[in-house]
């Protein structure tokens, strides 16, 4: 479980707010889907939970553990998928994945039968000798999700984790997301692409300009909307600059529409 308490983040001492006293808990069992514009906050949001940012005002636990008090306790209950792939680029394949099994101490035989299978799902078993600077950006992003899932925490924190994967790896990956929030474990995402948002999200939350402006399932959003919209159309209508719930204060309540 994933609790956000009242916070804000500022990247200029306190000028402007990139996110402005954002409340929110996601529970185990669900996939949370956070959609937003460029810009709107997201990974600064969940840089924050993945305990890489410091809010500058709030809180964040993860299972019940402060990410600011007690980081590396936290950071035991998460993985993470960044929004940029290119890290540790003279490491091979696994090498890299090696460094990562023995950071969250995932003992020997653990991890030498789940790389074989997430290479192998994932496409990448012939790669893991050559060094991840040769591989291409998608390829560089599959790594990413192997090396998250290596562990396999209780709270999979995902920005954009589908951007330059190939269809079968985004299946996978989707696949396994609904797998992990069925067994009772928790999938927070960002993503662009809303028709992939449509199909895979138990919950979304809109962020727009740093403020959840909407927190609810696809069908709670339509019903808000009276439409039987797609989820892209609903979202442009709520983050256009006309709308009524489109962010411009700090001061609003954040649960459910506004
Ligand atoms: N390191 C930084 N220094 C200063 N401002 C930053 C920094 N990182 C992000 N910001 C600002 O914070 C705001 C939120 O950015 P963030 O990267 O969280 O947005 P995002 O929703 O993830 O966008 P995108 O979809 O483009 O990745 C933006 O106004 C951005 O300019």
């Amino acid at each position: 479980m994933i609790r956000i308490n009242q916070v804000s983040k500022s990247y200029d001492g306190g000028e402007t707010l990139s996110v402005k006293n954002l409340s929110l808990e996601i529970k185990g069992g669900e996939i949370f889907g956070l959609l937003g514009h460029n810009g709107a906050g997201k990974s600064t949001l969940l840089n924050m939970i993945a305990g890489i940012l410091s809010p500058t005002s709030g809180s964040i636990d993860v299972d019940g553990i402060d990410v600011v008090a007690d980081p590396i306790a936290a950071k035991k209950k998460l993985c993470y998928v960044g929004d940029s792939p290119d890290h540790l680029l003279r490491l091979k394949g696994h090498e890299f994945l090696r460094f990562i099994a023995d950071i969250y101490e995932v003992p020997n035989d653990v991890r030498v039968s789940r790389i074989a299978r997430l290479a192998e799902e994932y496409g990448m078993d012939a790669e893991l000798d050559n060094q991840i600077q040769s591989y291409s950006h998608g390829m560089r992003q599959k790594m990413m999700v192997i090396a998250a899932l290596l562990p396999n925490p209780d709270n999979w924190i995902l920005d954009e984790p589908m951007t330059g994967l190939d269809p079968k790896a985004a299946w996978i990956l989707k696949r396994s997301m609904r797998e992990h929030a069925d067994a009772g474990r928790t999938v927070l995402f960002s993503t662009h692409v809303l028709d992939v948002a449509e199909k895979v999200v138990d919950r979304v939350g809109v962020i727009s300009h740093g403020e959840l402006i909407f927190v609810g399932t696809v069908g709670e959003l339509r019903s808000h909307f009276h439409s039987n919209e797609s989820l892209e159309e609903m979202f442009l209508e709520l983050t256009s600059e006309t709308s009524p719930l489109a962010a411009s204060s700090a001061d609003s309540d954040t649960e459910e529409v506004r």
